[in-house]
């Protein structure tokens, strides 16, 4: 069971952007890649399952409309990091992280269990030399982590995730990645737009890729990413192959 989308369809501006979109259940235990070309509508997807926008279709958890839940029940069930995190707070990181875990009514933590879990998600992203330092005192892959923090805040069932390594540096990027694959091994959802097919291949147990408003492709990335498949999404002559250590990687040649 765990999500389920059905037939979600959205405009926005008066265009289509999502034209009925339907996934098989993203099952706990899994990590998901959202691809596809800018402007496709992949934000848009993830806003929409986090209740940011409003769609036609259906938007399910275990069976429930996530439509329907409460904004405390849809905080302890979700985590979602947006793409732009700029932040004019006057808060630290460690009080931003404070504030995530106590919107929408908050965790029956104390607060001084909080603040070691605080500490400890801080720790496990390598920044615990961050927390006390400003919101808006950042650098932009410093701001990203923090944001991946906040969204991790309060343990949630269902992680979604716009861009997590875009601004991350080559280090991060695999550290950010790894502890992802394993927050979903942990029976956790775990949804994240990426634009590196090479990095998905490496990590994601499936792919999902949008193209034209609908779901061009969605499988494990070995069975799914063809050159036919980028030529036809991405206009690209491509090759996907696999490097000495047999990793999948896809090496862009031209325009197709
Ligand atoms: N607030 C808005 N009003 C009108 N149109 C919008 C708005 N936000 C996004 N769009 C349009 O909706 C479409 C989908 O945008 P979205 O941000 O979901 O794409 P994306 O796949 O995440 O792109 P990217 O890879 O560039 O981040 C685009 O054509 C965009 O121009």
């Amino acid at each position: 069971m765990s999500l389920e989308l059905r037939e979600v369809s959205l405009r926005l501006a008066g265009r289509e952007v999502l034209s009925g979109i339907s996934a098989a259940p993203f099952a706990r235990g899994e990590f998901t890649v959202l691809a596809g070309p800018n402007g496709v509508g992949k934000s848009t997807l993830l806003r929409a399952i986090a209740q940011f926008l409003p769609y036609r279709g259906e938007v399910l958890f275990d069976g429930e409309p996530l439509s329907g839940m409460s904004p405390a029940r849809r905080a302890d069930l979700a985590g979602f990091m947006p793409q732009n995190l700029q932040s004019r707070s006057d808060l630290s990181v460690l009080e931003g992280l404070l504030v995530a875990m106590n919107a929408a009514g908050g965790t029956r933590e104390g607060q001084g269990a909080q603040i070691r879990r605080a500490e400890a998600l801080l720790a496990q992203f390598g920044i615990a030399a961050l927390a006390g330092r400003g919101l808006a005192r950042l650098s932009g892959g410093q701001r990203q982590t923090v944001g991946l923090a906040q969204a991790l805040a309060r343990d949630p069932t269902l992680l979604l995730l716009d861009e997590p390594t875009a601004a991350l540096d080559l280090a991060m990027q695999y550290r950010i990645l790894a502890e992802l694959a394993a927050i979903a091994r942990r029976d956790r959802v775990v949804i994240a737009v990426l634009h590196d097919l090479t990095q998905a291949a490496r990590w994601a147990d499936r792919l999902v890729v949008l193209h034209r408003g609908r779901v061009a492709a969605d499988g494990p990335p070995e069975q799914i990413l063809t050159p036919e498949l980028l030529a036809e999404v991405y206009r690209v002559r491509a090759r996907v192959e696999r490097d000495g250590a047999g990793q999948l990687f896809v090496a862009v040649d031209g325009p197709a």
